[in-house]
């Protein structure tokens, strides 16, 4: 199979790249913006027409939540208008389709894990952007599969977990929301769990069932509870406080509880999922050993 990967630079498109040496009998062409553009749909096209992949994983994203809110053409054009663009394409071309999205859809009212079939309501242009990628996704394409995933980090790309860790040597102390609860997610299982879909896409085709899943790494924390689990598992010395969001004012505003209800996705595919503190300190421990 051909697996096209986009936004492969950023953090889920670097994991899928480092893991793919493990998946020799597929062949892999990881683009960026500078070798395929997904908001050119000439240029998406043309990629199609040259290579037809078989299978197209989209990482692109427009993923700066305070900068969306003023630049919300831009975050319109490559979070639903490109999406929606790549969605038709592999159905032209007869190609499964992977698209993430995020927890940020949901205005964080409720106080139970979010399922696939509770009620969207964004309240920030990042979040509104992205719901419209997955309607774009599915209007042109029914076949699509889309995963929202939240609070992803990663040895690569930007991230809570590299801000902490540069934040925590320049300061003493630090504040930081806890009135913000959802899950981190560990971008290298998230693509594992992309990846073991396409497996089963490949193999197994009938049980490869479109439609939306939620994955994050288990359980549930606020940004306070990551950053003092950051700063314990890596011995820094920066006091961290525990803060309320209109405290630490942003531009954009977040849900207050984004946590995500992930039995369909563990159920379907036959999952298992990591708890987030364990994910965390393998990401730390590579980060440390790159340092
Ligand atoms: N980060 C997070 O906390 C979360 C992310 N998500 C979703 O998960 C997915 C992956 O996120 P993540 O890996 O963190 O994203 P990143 O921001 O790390 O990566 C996105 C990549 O897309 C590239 N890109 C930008 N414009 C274009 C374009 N026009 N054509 C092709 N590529 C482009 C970016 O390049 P450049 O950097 O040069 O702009 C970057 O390499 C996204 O859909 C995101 O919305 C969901 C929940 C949480
Ligand atoms: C740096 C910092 C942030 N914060 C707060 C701001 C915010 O409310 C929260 C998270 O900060 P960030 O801005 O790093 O995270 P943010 O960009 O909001 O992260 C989101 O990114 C998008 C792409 C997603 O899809 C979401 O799932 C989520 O991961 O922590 C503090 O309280 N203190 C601090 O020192």
């Amino acid at each position: 199979m051909k697996i096209l990967v986009t936004g492969a630079y950023g953090q889920l498109g670097s994991e899928l790249k480092e893991l793919s040496d493990k998946f020799p009998h597929w062949e892999f062409f990881f683009t960026d913006w500078d070798s395929l553009d997904i908001t050119d749909e000439n240029a998406v096209n043309d990629f199609f027409e040259e290579h037809k992949p078989g299978f197209v994983i989209n990482c692109a994203a427009y993923t700066a939540v305070d900068k969306a809110e003023t630049d919300t053409h831009s975050a319109l054009k490559l979070n639903t208008f490109a999406p929606g663009v790549l969605a038709k394409a592999a159905k032209v071309y007869e190609a499964g389709f992977i698209h993430i999205s995020t927890d940020y859809v949901f205005d964080g009212k409720s106080f139970n894990p979010y399922s696939e079939i509770d009620t969207v309501n964004p309240e920030g242009i990042y979040g509104k952007t992205k719901l419209g990628g997955e309607r774009s996704c599915r209007g042109e394409n029914k076949n699509a599969l889309i995963i929202r995933t939240s609070w992803l980090y990663s040895a690569y790309g930007n991230n809570f977990v590299k801000t902490m860790l540069r934040l925590g040597q320049e300061r003493d102390s630090l504040k930081v929301v806890f009135d913000q609860v959802g899950t981190p997610t560990y971008a290298a299982d998230l693509a594992r769990t992309v990846l073991a879909i396409a497996e089963i896409y490949d193999t197994n085709r009938e049980k490869f069932i479109p439609g939306i899943y939620h994955y994050s790494n288990e359980g549930v924390a606020s940004w306070y509870d990551f950053a003092k689990s950051i700063f314990e598992i890596t011995n820094t010395d920066c006091r961290v406080s525990p803060v309320l969001s209109v405290e630490f004012p942003t531009p954009a505003k977040r849900p207050h509880y984004s946590v995500l209800d992930k039995s369909k996705i563990k159920n379907t595919f036959n999952l298992e999922i990591q708890y987030w503190k364990d994910s965390l300190k393998i990401c730390l421990n590579k980060i440390q050993k790159n340092n």
